[in-house]
């Protein structure tokens, strides 16, 4: 499977082809929708997220609520588009018009200046409209796709929020992928302990008002990978590292952990590793699940953890110095509309994409363009690991 995506931050529509979708999987509208509802809320959206109404038109691939095994193609307008319409037109410009106006002023975080130096583009609209996270949008949906193959084939992913500001929220961790989705899909910043989302929220309001912003920590938890999904034979073969990859390119993602991550670098291998059991209920399992799912590269059969750090947001009221690429004199900051945290909408945006990577993990494995089939050889294979 993969999938490609196109459009413009405030052009007409945002479009996606997802390609490798084995035939009669069962695929409506409304369940992309919910994925994408999902991605506008958070308590932290700029104004935007109040003009657009993200809803998702299925303009091939999938026939009467199955999916034929062609590309599927989805579009998602943009409502904005109405008010923008002059400045996105296609249509060559008079030397004269207002809309000539262009943005020469890169701001500090953003792709602006780069992308500019790079696409020869004087006027960084060029650059800001498709660097936008606007197109995570299209992503979601890609991801939602995947998320209704792994759903079909008993693998669960959910995402949500575990820290914002240096507010951590502590999630109990015998709790089931069912709970932590309701419980984070309830809280209006997707996480779970109520108090840290209260100081979180008051931390968010402040930045907002200081015309500042501020970014977190999101989760992704897995429940039902097979093990032995990814590989050890080939570096481009390992699925932490594809899900890591994937995780880093979400817009203002810096790093990625799998379980205890980042912490194993102060630990005794004696306080990292996962020790290995056995039973006739559950076949092998780990006594502890730190190493978050992964050994070698592959599934171990635990449940998948994985974290991603987001910065905060880059476009900022308060002033950073930069430089207008016109005048070459400094100025300081272009009041703009933006977010000023998007951890919690972003925690749907990864819960996303690392469902597409592992539903890519699973057709890469048992290979079929007809889904039946597919799951009958991921069945057997659940049966031949358990017996092993
Ligand atoms: C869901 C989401 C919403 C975002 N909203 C904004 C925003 O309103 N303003 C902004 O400047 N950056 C926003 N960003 C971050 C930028 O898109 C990102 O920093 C930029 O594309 C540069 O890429 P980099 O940070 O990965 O280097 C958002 C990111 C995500 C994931
Ligand atoms: C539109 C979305 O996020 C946008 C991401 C974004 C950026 O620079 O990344 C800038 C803002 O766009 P605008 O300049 O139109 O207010 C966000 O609203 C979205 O998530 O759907």
């Amino acid at each position: 499977m993969r999938y490609l995506t196109a459009g413009e931050s405030h052009g007409k529509q945002l479009t996606t082809i997802i390609e490798g979708v084995p035939s009669h999987l069962p695929i409506v509208a409304d369940q992309i929708n919910e994925s994408l509802i999902r991605r506008q809320g958070g308590h932290g959206r700029g104004r935007r997220m109040q003009i657009e109404k993200d809803l998702v038109e299925i303009t091939s691939g999938v026939r009467h609520g199955y999916t034929l095994g062609s590309p599927i193609s989805l579009v998602v307008h943009n409502d904005d588009f109405k008010h923008w319409r002059n400045i996105m037109g296609d249509e060559p410009l008079a030397d004269d018009a207002e809309v000539r106006r262009t943005i020469s002023r890169p701001r500090p975080g953003h792709a602006d200046l780069n992308g500019g130096l790079k696409y020869g583009h004087r006027d960084m609209r060029n650059v800001l409209e498709r660097s936008s996270a606007r197109e995570t949008a299209a992503r979601v949906g890609a991801g939602a796709v995947a998320k209704i193959l792994l759903r079909e084939l008993g693998i669960e992913v959910a995402g949500y929020v575990r820290e914002i500001a240096g507010i951590v929220s502590d999630v109990d961790e015998s709790l089931s992928l069912k709970e932590r989705a309701a419980i984070s899909e309830a809280s209006p910043v997707r996480t779970f302990d109520e108090k840290a989302a209260n100081k979180m929220m008051e931390a968010i309001d402040q930045a907002k008002k200081e015309g500042d912003s501020i970014g977190g920590v999101a989760e992704v938890y897995v429940e039902g990978m097979p093990p032995g999904l990814g590989s050890y034979v080939q570096y481009d073969r390992k699925l932490d590292g594809r899900i890591a990859g994937s995780v880093m390119s979400i817009n203002a993602f810096k790093g990625v952990e799998f379980g205890i991550g980042f912490e194993a670098a102060r630990k005794n291998g004696s306080e990292v590793h996962d020790e290995i059991l056995w039973s006739e209920e559950r076949g092998y399992y780990r006594g502890t699940n730190r190493l978050g799912g992964f050994e070698g590269g592959m599934t171990t059969g635990m449940p998948i953890i994985v974290k991603g750090v987001m910065k905060p947001i880059p476009t900022l009221y308060k002033p950073l110095q930069s430089v207008d690429i016109e005048t070459k004199e400094p100025f300081q900051a272009s009041i703009e509309r933006s977010d000023s945290c998007a951890v919690p909408a972003a925690s749907v945006v990864m819960e996303h994409i690392v469902a597409f990577e592992l539903a890519k993990a699973i057709t890469e494995e048992f290979p079929s363009d007809y889904f039946p089939r597919l799951k009958r050889a991921v069945d057997d294979y659940r049966k031949e690991v358990r017996s092993f």
